[in-house]
């Protein structure tokens, strides 16, 4: 379709929970600080938001989880989720199609802003910083694909220019596939 138009295709890629891993990086390091604090496992967590998760398990665990993202280092040192660089570089070289990463700063902003950036260049390259779009509406950029994890996605635009295709993760494999609301949370599992 885009092809006959002679348009080339835009594909955003979200950040975190389709090449960063967020959730992995959150328990590895919740689990260091806070050992011996309940947990959840990943194939336990249910919802997007982790912080709300842990707050349905103790209503204190929810600043807990949070002060693990708001903490240095911590979106720098998250993991790549594995073959996603690999596969955002190849369609990047893809003829017609141009690809950025569009991804949402947490507002606490002393660190994760800077720090995306610094994940870019350290996984994808220099010249890859010319496509990254920081955001917290992504219902304003306009692409044909947005990839993310995040089942809504809203904001002050209605209509998206893109379609969202959603990035399979651990909080949303058991959403079917029309995503309505979330289910509630499993009994919780306790740890360590
Ligand atoms: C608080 C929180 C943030 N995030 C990610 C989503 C956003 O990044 P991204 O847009 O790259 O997926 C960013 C700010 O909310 O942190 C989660 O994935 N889960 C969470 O529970
Ligand atoms: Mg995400």
């Amino acid at each position: 379709m885009h092809a006959s138009r002679g348009k080339r295709l835009r594909v955003l890629v979200d950040m975190d929970g389709v090449i960063a891993d967020f959730e992995g990086g959150f328990l590895k390091k919740y689990r260091a600080k806070y050992p011996n604090e309940p947990y959840i496992h990943l194939q336990d967590r249910r919802g997007f938001w982790v912080s709300t998760q842990y707050g349905q398990l103790r209503s204190d665990l929810c600043e807990k989880a949070m002060s693990i993202w708001e903490s240095k280092n911590f979106f720098l040192e998250l993991d790549p989720i594995p073959g996603a660089v690999e596969a955002v570089k190849e369609m990047s070289e893809m003829e017609n199609t141009d690809v950025f990463i569009c991804t949402s700063p947490i507002k606490h902003y002393s660190h994760c802003p800077y720090e995306k950036y610094a994940w870019i260049e350290k996984h994808f390259g220099h010249e890859f910083l010319e496509q990254i779009i920081l955001t917290r509406d992504k219902t304003v950029v306009s692409g044909d694909l947005l990839i993310d994890d995040k089942p809504d996605i809203q904001g002050v635009e209605p209509n998206p220019t893109w379609e969202h295709v959603l990035f399979l993760a651990c909080h949303n494999q058991h959403l079917p596939p029309d995503c309505p609301p979330p289910p509630p949370p499993p009994p919780a599992v306790l740890g360590p």
